[in-house]
């Protein structure tokens, strides 16, 4: 191995990676990527698609249809022994398809929020997906980006760097580019080299690329771990445990019924086996995890479509009970198009057309705002770059025709300290008539406190009490009307130098410039569907506390009565006192990322389910705190984005609404899609038992159970599980995740359900047990129970009746009775199938027509209710 990178000097280290300054070319690229592979972490071992295969046999279930088919076999029935193999290889098939599918759309939505880099490549800067990276690429990194590969700093400008995922270290490393001469230099030592999956903080720089994907410090502890395995999710776990108790259940009752089989009505024992493996295989609901993990999927599907990207299943689960939101303002609820307004300057507000620069203050003001920002407009095509508040300033000098670009090369910037939300300033250094220069421009109340002068018309004089007061009353009516203040100041230095943070003081105060950025218009009713939800919006933001109720008045998160809270006030109140008004606080301004983090606590700890948004490095550590940590799309950094469970493709405040309404929708069909699957297994295991309690033959073959919950069934459950979301979602309260799926009243109707179907089943089977023809009776109780099933798919599709709910809303709710039907009718009437299914070989037109008569039954019944509960409450 040639020697360590951290000892080059950054030319040395473009000649050992054969690269330079202006980056790779596009061949060498290729031929790279070829020779290193993609820069990806490899995951671990995937599954091979056979062992995905053999998993579907390492069930409970298996076990007891093993046995069934022994016991078919013994019986001298050894079709129905081949059918059973059959029917449990179709099913591994099924779930085979079904697991690889689920993981398939997951990896999709992976790539979907996975990181980009910025790499020069031929002399031009590109954005590429972090895959992409190869060694010797020239990485630019900036504040907010991840580390996507290791590699040596080329070009540091006070680059800080977050290296906690590797070191423990949870203090930002200052970096240079200075080589080091010393061996054996620990990870956290090498200051001229970044590591994967570290996060910048501050400061800029280029990188040369020097290991990429497993060739990392990081992929070398991946290495070591072991890989991540699926984790399941509150719901699927809380499923499990429920399937584990009641398969305990069912073998207690399966050796109960045995025994009474055998003892009571003193049948022969293998008959008396065949009762509880039917019993079993009766209880048993084969298709509810993979259903349950079907619906969360196609949620995650139907989420991304609308441009909420959910990274991970939990979060489909939690959305469905999120209680508040908190939301950032700027071009989250409102549009962050910046136009300026109104001018304060020398004592007088210009506004509209009146604008035109009178003198030296005015024209002093406008030089800072275009000298102390990096926005550019093309007047002709009318498109900007840049921060859109700054994009304002430069709009405004356009307004008095004047060209940024002119300015700024008249008077370089020889020094910067650049914009950060905890500060909220920036500064620039420049020559003015041979005067080293510093503008600044930035909140309000941190410039007003720093500057003891004023300038005005005649000159610079002292900021007095009452100067301030005046300033600080314009911006107030400024303010309320929903604008955003910047307030510019100059101070001046004795020569020029690197600017220090101890630079912005002394001011001598200039103005002030507003400007409107309007609330999107899909917010308000965003808002206003939140609230009818049980949904609390808060509005948190580092504008100024007057503009941001104003702008909150406006989309109707703050009411009165309300409370807006600076962060200077909140950082005065003790947990307690914040505890007591946090009911009433809905407006948090000049707040900074920390401050996040007390608010989600505070809620947190009143039991509620909260969101919040973010966009920043210093943002990460809140989103992670929240239960749904949302990230921006379009203007988050990749560290924020990295830390989310969801991103918003286009930073709209009205998809974390969306986000919830359907987050509700999935928990509520798999909650229906659970009903209708074990209120079906209730009513087989109530004909089972009742038959064996009154010394009936056994009404239905394993087959006939397998059948139906494998085929018949899941149909309609998957059918259940696509049903849109409906208005209805947004009248309910937000759900206690506390309390669990299977709640009294879904356990009172799946029992009350089952017994409905249980009985027309009984029926049927008596009908045909008429003439004494055991198996005419175990065909029509077969048909019976599972045409009743079929029908009772639709009454699973809400709390509504079918006629308010109008079947054509969920088209695959009706294709899957179709489908069901046409393979029951497969059974009974193809001449193979039917000895392979065990059905009577003759019944006649009456049988069928009391077949259909009686599946129906339970559904009118069902819906009879339905409409009288929904008179009820159409009445209050
Ligand atoms: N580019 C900038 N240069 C100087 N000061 C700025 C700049 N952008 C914003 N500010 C000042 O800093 C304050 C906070 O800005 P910040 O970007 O943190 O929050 P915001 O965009 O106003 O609100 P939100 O947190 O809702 O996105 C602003 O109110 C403004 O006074
Ligand atoms: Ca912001």
């Amino acid at each position: 191995m040639s020697e360590a990178y951290y000892r080059k000097t950054p030319q040395q280290a473009l000649e050992a990676q054969q690269s330079a300054s202006t980056g790779l070319t596009d061949q060498e690229v290729a031929s790279r990527r070829q020779q290193f592979g993609p820069n990806k972490l490899s995951e671990g071992k995937k599954k091979s698609t056979l062992q995905v295969f053999a998993e579907q046999f390492k069930d409970l279930l298996v076990i007891i249809l093993i046995i069934a088919a022994v016991i078919s076999a013994l019986s001298e029935n050894v079709e129905s022994t081949i059918v059973i193999f059959a029917v449990l290889i179709l099913n591994a098939i099924l779930g085979t398809v079904q697991y690889l599918k689920a993981e398939k759309s997951l990896e999709s939505l992976k790539a979907m929020s996975s990181p980009t880099a910025k790499v020069l490549r031929g002399g031009a800067r590109v954005e590429i997906p972090s895959a992409d990276v190869v060694p010797g690429d020239i990485v630019l990194l900036e504040a907010g980006d991840m580390v996507v590969a290791d590699g040596r700093i080329l070009e540091n400008f006070s680059l800080k760097v977050n290296e906690s995922s590797l070191t423990g270290e949870s203090e930002g490393v200052d970096k240079t580019e200075e080589a080091i001469d010393a061996d054996q230099v620990a990870l956290g030592d090498q200051k001229n080299m970044v590591f994967s999956g570290s996060l910048v903080t501050y400061g800029r720089a280029t990188v040369l690329v020097t290991g990429t994907g497993m060739n990392t410090e990081l992929g070398k502890i991946a290495a070591l771990m072991n890989q991540t395995q699926q984790r399941k999710t509150p719901l699927q776990q809380s499923l499990d445990d429920f399937s584990a108790k009641l398969a305990i259940v069912i073998m207690a009752i399966c050796a109960l019924v045995f025994a009474l089989s055998i003892f009571r009505t003193g049948m022969g024992v293998l008959d008396s086996l065949m009762f509880a493996v039917a019993l079993a295989v009766a209880a048993i609901p084969e298709a509810l995890s993979s259903i349950v993990t079907i619906v969360l999927a196609m949620g995650t599907q139907k989420m991304a479509k609308q441009n909420a990207i959910i990274k991970d299943l939990k979060a489909v689960e939690s959305l469905g009970s999120v209680s508040v939101i908190c939301s950032d303002k700027t071009g989250t609820l409102t549009q962050n198009k910046m136009t300026p307004q109104k001018v304060y300057a020398d004592g007088s507000l210009l506004e509209g057309d009146d604008l035109e620069l009178v003198n030296d203050v005015q024209r002093l003001l406008l030089k800072a705002a275009l000298l102390a920002s990096d926005a550019t407009n093309n007047e002709e095509t009318g498109t900007s770059i840049g921060d859109p508040t700054e994009v304002a300033l430069v709009m405004l000098g356009e307004k008095f025709g004047v060209n940024e670009e002119s300015y700024r090369a008249q008077h370089p910037r020889l020094g910067e300290l650049a914009f950060d939300s905890d500060r909220k300033l920036m500064s620039t250094l420049h020559d003015i008539d041979g005067v080293p220069t510093v503008f600044t421009k930035g909140a309000i109340d941190v410039l007003l406190d720093r500057s003891k002068w004023l300038l005005t018309r005649e000159g610079k004089v002292e900021m007095t009490p009452q100067r301030k007061e005046e300033i600080a009353r314009v911006n107030m009516e400024l303010s309320m009307e929903g604008l955003r203040v910047l307030a510019f100041a100059y101070t001046e230095l004795e020569a020029v130098r690197p600017l220090t943070l101890e630079d912005e003081k002394d001011f001598t105060f200039i103005g002030l410039i507003s400007m409107i950025d309007p609330p999107r218009p899909e917010a308000v009713q965003a808002v206003a569907d939140a609230k009818r939800g049980g949904i609390r919006t808060i509005m948190i933001t580092g504008d100024h506390k007057v503009t941001a109720s104003a702008i909150a008045r406006q989309l109707g998160i703050f009411q009165d009565g309300d409370q807006a809270v600076s962060g200077l006030e909140l950082d005065q109140m003790s947990d307690a006192d914040l505890d007591v008004r946090l009911d009433k606080i809905s407006v948090y301004a000049r707040v900074s990322p920390e401050h996040k983090i007390r608010i989600v606590n505070a809620w947190q700890r009143k039991g509620k389910i909260v969101s919040m948004t973010g966009d920043g490095v210093n943002d990460a550590p809140a989103l992670k705190k929240a239960d749904i940590g949302v990230a921006m799309g379009i203007t988050g950094t990749e560290v924020s984005k990295d830390a989310a469970s969801m991103i918003l493709a286009d930073d709209n405040f009205a998809t974390i609404v969306k986000a919830v309404v359907n987050g509700r929708s999935v928990y509520a069909n798999i909650k229906n899609a659970i009903q209708f699957l074990l209120s079906g297994n209730t009513a087989g295991i109530f004909c089972v038992l009742y038959a064996s309690l009154m010394g009936l033959p056994v009404p239905f073959q394993p087959v006939h159970l397998l059948f139906i919950n494998l085929l018949t069934d899941s149909l309609p459950a998957i059918a259940i599980g696509m049903e849109p979301a409906r208005k209805g979602l947004l009248d309910q309260k937000p759900r206690d995740p506390k309390t669990p799926i299977l709640d009294r009243t879904l356990l009172g109707r799946i029992g009350g359900q089952g017994l409905l179907i249980a009985i027309v089943t009984m029926i049927a089977f008596y009908l045909g047990w008429q003439g004494g023809d055991a198996v005419l009776a175990s065909t029509m109780a077969f048909s019976t129970l599972t045409l009743a099933r079929l029908f009772h798919g639709f009454n699973c599709r809400g709390a509504e009746s079918i006629f308010r709910l109008k079947l054509s809303t969920n088209p695959a709710s009706i294709a899957a009775f179709f489908a069901g039907v046409v393979l029951l009718a497969l059974v009974l009437f193809v001449p193979g199938l039917k000895d392979l299914f065990l059905v009577s070989p003759v019944f006649t037109l009456a049988n069928l027509g009391e077949m259909v008569g009686l599946a129906l039954l339970p559904t009118v019944v069902i819906q009879i209710v339905k409409l009288i509960a929904g008179f009820g409450k159409a009445k209050d």
